[in-house]
Formats: structure tokens, C-alpha cells, sequence
């Protein structure tokens, strides 16, 4: 009885094997499949933890989720370089704005994330199961792109009370995902709240997926992620007729690092 499940166990996952090898299509689905499993068991170990330790939707649940979710790297084979750490070492609230590649990013976001920061993240992601629940419980702030008044609203709020709660905000300013290995024009709400806060701006650039990663070639290999913290830049005394200015200085800066970091700069520049 034993060893017929164990024949069933080891058929199946030579079959899997085979189909992987035969299929990269089938290959990048079930490593994709794989990470979304890792985080959804991930998020469902992960929330009760957060509510007995920390009794609720707090930023503080960042610190288990980044724990959790530092681990995920070594099963892909992903490693980070990380430069600039010391940017963050700000004291107080500020806006993190950095490119947005794939879902993988989660990786990238815990394996820098600063103490007392929450993101911005579109309203979908609260219905995402377990995973809706995790980001609800490390207080993710909860936007709706498709209505500007009203993620205009809520951005409003996040600039008042950022002072108070002295919470740090990531941000995804090209508001949605783009892999590329080009940014997509800026949105402004990220620097508008700099502004309304009167809070510096630190841009942070990971460098392009697309030598290992890339969902139209079905292309989900091992490989390394450069991450560049730049320095802070600073708001104080700009007002929202320097808005523009702003946002565009940030694109420049962050869209330079990206090609110096992907090291590609021509391909780069072709593909966008
Ligand atoms: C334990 C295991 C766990 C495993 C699981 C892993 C869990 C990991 C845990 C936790 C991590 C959670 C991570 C979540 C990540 C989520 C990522 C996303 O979802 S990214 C998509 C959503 N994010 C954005 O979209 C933000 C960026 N977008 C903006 O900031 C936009 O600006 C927005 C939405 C506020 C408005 O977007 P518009 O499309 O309407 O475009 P515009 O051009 O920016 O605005 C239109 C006009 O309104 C003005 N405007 C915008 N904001 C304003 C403001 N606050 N005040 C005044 N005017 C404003 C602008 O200046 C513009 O006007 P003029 O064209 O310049 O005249
Ligand atoms: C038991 C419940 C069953 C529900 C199944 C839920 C499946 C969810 C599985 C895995 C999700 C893992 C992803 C982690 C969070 C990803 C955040 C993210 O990168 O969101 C995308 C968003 O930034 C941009 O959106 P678009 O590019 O505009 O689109």
C-alpha cells in the first residue's frame, strides 16, 4: 500500500520533470505557480503570527512578512546586491519610489524594506486570499486606480497622517508592472504626497529581470539583482507647482541608474 503511493509520488514527479524539460511554457507556469503557493502558505502561517504578536492591521507585521518572505529567494536561485543602505537612515517619514518589474518584486521590496514603511497598493490585491490578508494586516495603503478623485482622496489622508504615525511610504510611481527594462512615464501621486507632507523623495532602482526573467519567452531562470538606494532628495519649501519638476528629475535620475545597472543601455533604450 506504502510503496504504491510512493510509485504514484515519484511517476508524478517524474512526470512533472519531463514536461518541464520538454516545455518551457510549462516550466515558467509551475515556477510561477510555485512562488504564488509560496505565498500564499507563506501569508497563511504568517497571519496568525502577526495577530498574536502584534494584535492587528499595524506596520510593525513587516517585519514577520519581510522574514518570511526573505527566505523565498533560495528556492529560485535569486540573489540581491545591495548598495546604499544608508540612504534610508532617515529619521521620520519619507516617500520611497521605486520601478515595478513583476510580481517577484515582493522579493526585492523585503529584501530592503526599512523599518516603518508601508506601500501603496491597488484595492484588487485586499481580495487575493490569504495574500490580501497579509498585505492588510502590515497596513498596505489601499488605492483605486481607476477613480484619480478618489486615490487622490486617500493619498490626501496618507500625507497627514504620515507626520503622526512617522511611517516611510513605497511607492510604485509607474502604478503598475513593466518589464521592459524601460520605465514607464512617472504618475505624480507619489510626489504630490512629498510635497503635501513636506517629506524627501528616495528613489530606489532595481536592475532590469529581463535577462532571466521574461513572461512572453517563458523565461524564468536563476539570477542576480543589483539594487541601488539614491540618495534623498529633498521637498522642503517646494509647493505643488513644483510637482512636475520633481517627478521628472526623480524619472531621469532613477531611468539612468536603471540602464547603468542592467548594464545594457542601448538594448534598454531599444526596447522601450
Ligand atoms: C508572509 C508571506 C507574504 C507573501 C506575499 C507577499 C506580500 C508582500 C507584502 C506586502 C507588500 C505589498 C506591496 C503591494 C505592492 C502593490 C503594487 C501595486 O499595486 S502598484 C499599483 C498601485 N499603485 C499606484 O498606482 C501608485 C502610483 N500611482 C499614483 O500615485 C497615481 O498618481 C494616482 C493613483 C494617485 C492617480 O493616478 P492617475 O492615473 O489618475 O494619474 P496621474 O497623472 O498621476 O494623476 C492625474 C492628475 O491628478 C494630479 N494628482 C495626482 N495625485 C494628486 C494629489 N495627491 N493631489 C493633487 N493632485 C494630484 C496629477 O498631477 C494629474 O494632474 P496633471 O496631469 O499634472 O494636471
Ligand atoms: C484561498 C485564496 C485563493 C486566492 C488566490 C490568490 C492568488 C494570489 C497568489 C499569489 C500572489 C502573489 C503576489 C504577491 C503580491 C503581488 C503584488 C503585485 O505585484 O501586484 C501587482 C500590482 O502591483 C500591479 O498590478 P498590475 O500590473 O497593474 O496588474
Amino acid at each position: 500500500m506504502e510503496l504504491g503511493w510512493l510509485l504514484w509520488g515519484a511517476g508524478v514527479l517524474l512526470l512533472l520533470h519531463v514536461l518541464m524539460e520538454l516545455s518551457p511554457a510549462v516550466n515558467f507556469a509551475l515556477r510561477i505557480g510555485f512562488y504564488c503557493l509560496l505565498c500564499v502558505v507563506g501569508s497563511a502561517l504568517a497571519a496568525p503570527v502577526c495577530l498574536l504578536v502584534n494584535g492587528g492591521r499595524t506596520v510593525k507585521n513587516m517585519r514577520i512578512i519581510k522574514t518570511v518572505v526573505k527566505t523565498f529567494k533560495y528556492f529560485f536561485g535569486v540573489r540581491f546586491e545591495v548598495k546604499g543602505l544608508e540612504n534610508f537612515e532617515i529619521e521620520g517619514p519619507a516617500i520611497i519610489v521605486s520601478n515595478h518589474q513583476s510580481i517577484l518584486d515582493m522579493m526585492g521590496l523585503m529584501e530592503v524594506l526599512p523599518d516603518d514603511c508601508v506601500q501603496v497598493g491597488k484595492k484588487e490585491l485586499m481580495y487575493a486570499g490569504t495574500v490580501g490578508l497579509i498585505i492588510y494586516l502590515g497596513g498596505v495603503i489601499f488605492i483605486n486606480r481607476k477613480s484619480t478623485t478618489s486615490a487622490k482622496m486617500v493619498m490626501a489622508e496618507v500625507a497627514k497622517t504620515m507626520a503622526a504615525d512617522k511611517v516611510k511610504v513605497w511607492v510604485y510611481p509607474e502604478g503598475t508592472r513593466n518589464c521592459t527594462g524601460d520605465l514607464l512615464p512617472f504618475k505624480k501621486g507619489a510626489f504630490h504626497l512629498a510635497v503635501q507632507a513636506q517629506v524627501p523623495v528616495i528613489p530606489v532602482v532595481y536592475s532590469s529581470f529581463t535577462t532571466f526573467y521574461n513572461p512572453k519567452k517563458n523565461l524564468f531562470t536563476s539570477g542576480k539583482i543589483k539594487v541601488e538606494v539614491l540618495p534623498a532628495i529633498e521637498t522642503k519649501g517646494l509647493t505643488s507647482g513644483d510637482v512636475s519638476d520633481l517627478t521628472d528629475r526623480c524619472f531621469r535620475t532613477m531611468r539612468e541608474t536603471l540602464f547603468r545597472l542592467s548594464g545594457c543601455p542601448s538594448e534598454a533604450k531599444d526596447s522601450s
